[in-house]
């Protein structure tokens, strides 16, 4: 049985289908590419699975179990943690309490103990701080840990979110661009991280626009176009997939967007994703899921 299995997944706004019929599925420890040119529908996909948005049509199973329409705190209690495309750190917290956030889902105390400091609280506070130097230990940050979370530089902050994610100790990670805005050395540490992840047993799905990043680590990659699916294969076979080409192309002569043109890329580290800038989409709310609400 898979771990996550999208079944035939519709997504509409209003007039605009977003997601058009969408499947794939998701082994225990994969790592599987989600990939498309922008608009293609890739996080809305990831907002629909994280419970974000609710799919207009079609069936999320996560285990087996149907988790369509589930609210994000009840997906993530099942094991399916995320990032996010525009970070989402608390900027003014300090980076450990931002990945005690994450340790707190799963170490679970009542409002009594809370209230009180009972032993059992103070032994649980003190697993979450532990939890969070392991996990801020396991993305290898070199940052302050005691100092506010937006003092840190741009890829240590992403480091930050994947630990937060971690330390809510998922089945399932769900990387919305991990390696945008990073640099060359970054990434090689980031493809590094994300296998990593996978030696832990966690399967993780990414959104990624870096050509080379996504054929080096991917297992599988399912490529969206308009909201369709027009691939799903091994890299190296979806790289040669004529309709796969044809999407890019297709939409280079569309705009003049310069993150195409790496499809032939294996060099995982080259900057060729257009969208370089430490926030390649602009403020928080793009639309990816912010509202929290309902498609
Ligand atoms: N909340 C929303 N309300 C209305 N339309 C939306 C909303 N979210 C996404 N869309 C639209 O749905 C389509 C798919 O968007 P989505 O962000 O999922 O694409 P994407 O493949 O993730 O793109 P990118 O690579 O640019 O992040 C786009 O046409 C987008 O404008």
């Amino acid at each position: 049985m898979s771990l996550l299995s999208v079944e035939d997944l519709r997504l509409s706004f209003g007039g605009l289908l977003a997601i058009d019929g969408l499947s794939f599925t998701v082994g225990e420890a994969e790592i599987v590419s989600v990939i498309g040119p922008n608009g293609a529908g890739k996080t809305s996909a990831f907002n629909c699975v994280t419970g974000f948005y609710r799919p207009t049509a079609g069936r999320i199973l996560l285990s087996g179990r149907e988790i369509t329409g589930m609210r994000p705190s009840g997906i993530a209690g099942l094991g399916v943690s995320r990032t996010f495309q525009n970070l989402r750190l608390f900027g003014e917290m300090s980076v450990l309490d931002n990945v005690r956030a994450g340790a707190h889902l799963w170490l679970r105390q009542n409002f009594v103990d809370a209230l009180l400091h009972t032993p059992r609280y103070r032994r649980t506070e003190r697993e979450c701080t532990e939890q969070a130097h392991h996990w801020l230990d396991f993305v290898g940050l070199r940052g302050d840990r005691f100092g506010e979370a937006r003092a840190l530089p741009y890829g240590e902050q992403r480091r930050v979110e994947i630990a937060r994610a971690l330390a809510r100790r998922p089945a399932l990670l769900l990387l919305d661009e991990p390696a945008a805005g990073l640099n060359h050395g970054e990434k090689a540490e980031m493809l590094a991280l994300i296998r990593r992840i996978r030696e832990l047993g966690i399967a993780t799905v990414l959104i990624e626009h870096d050509m080379g990043l996504v054929m080096e680590v991917s297992e599988r990659v399912v490529v969206l176009n308009f909201g369709r699916e027009i691939a799903d294969g091994r890299p190296e076979d979806v790289r040669r997939d004529p309709a796969v080409i044809e999407a890019y192309l297709g939409r280079d002569d569309e705009d003049d967007e310069d993150d195409t043109d790496d499809t032939d890329d294996t060099d995982d580290t080259d900057d060729t994703d257009g969208k370089g800038g430490a926030d390649g989409k602009g403020g928080a709310d793009d639309g990816d899921g912010g509202g929290d609400g309902d498609a």
